[in-house]
């Protein structure tokens, strides 16, 4: 369980807030859809929950937790078993996509793995299968320079996949993929929610929100607005979208 209360976060020289007064509860399973125009805060809010940024305010727990109030370990907590998914996917150029997935983030893997790139051999099968579910068999062997945007942002999901992030926050992971490799991926999300209780919190456009996501959030005056499970959004909700 995911437990947030007043968050506030203000950004810039003149300190604009952005995050005012953001509240939620989480359950493992969940998959939400981030929505809201643009400059809304849905950027700052994935970041700010993957501990990119630093908090203005706001009580944050996970798993009974506090996160907030013990430093330590909750950062731990997060930087090993969350995996934060930017719009350019942070991936090693220089490696294949099948190394990256291997090796792992740097909060995830111990050092002298990332450095010798050095992997158990019955971690390759899995490896692989999560490739393959991602549609990326065929780009196994490449270096990540010579993929796509959106191959290399599959890759980012397999990595997390395969080093057990029980939380994924993804920002616009479909940006930039045709329709049909779009659908595939955020299929994959959905049924590992349902089988597995990833949680997924990540910004989509709203077609593909309403097909994927359980959970809809309309983030307006930095707050969310509208938070809706199990149906579309009224014409009244995405008014301002
Ligand atoms: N480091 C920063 N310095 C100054 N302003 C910032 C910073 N980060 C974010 N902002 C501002 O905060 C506001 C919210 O940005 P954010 O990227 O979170 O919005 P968003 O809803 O994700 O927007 P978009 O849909 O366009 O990606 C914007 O006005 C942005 O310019």
């Amino acid at each position: 369980m995911i437990t947030v209360e007043h968050l506030a976060k203000a950004v810039g020289e003149d300190k604009a807030p952005v995050l005012q007064d953001i509240g939620f509860q989480l359950e493992p399973g969940e998959f939400v859809a981030l929505l809201g125009p643009s400059g809304s805060g849905k950027s700052t809010l994935l970041r700010c929950l993957a501990l990119r940024e630093k908090w203005d305010r706001g009580n944050f727990r996970v798993d009974g937790t506090d996160i907030m109030k013990s430093p330590f370990a909750g950062k731990r907590k997060i930087r090993r078993e969350w995996a934060y998914l930017e719009q350019n996917a942070e991936l090693n150029p220089n490696r294949t996509a099948l190394k990256n997935v291997l090796i792992g983030q740097a909060s995830q893997t111990p050092l002298w793995r990332m450095a010798t790139g050095m992997v158990r051999s019955d971690d390759y099968m899995g490896a692989m299968d999560q490739l393959d579910l991602l549609g990326l068999l065929d780009k196994a062997k490449l270096k990540t320079s010579q993929l796509s945007g959106g191959e290399k942002q599959r890759v980012a999901i397999a990595r997390a996949l395969v080093h057990g992030a029980k939380v994924i926050l993804a920002d616009e992971p479909v940006t930039g993929l045709d329709p049909k490799t779009a659908e595939n991926v955020l299929e994959t999300l959905r049924n590992l929610c349902k089988e597995t209780g990833l949680t997924v919190l990540t910004v989509l456009p709203i077609e593909l929100a309403e097909r994927f996501a359980s959970r809809l959030w309309v983030l307006e005056d930095g707050r969310i607005k509208h938070d809706v499970k199990g149906r579309r959004l009224t014409s009244q909700e995405r008014l301002h979208l």
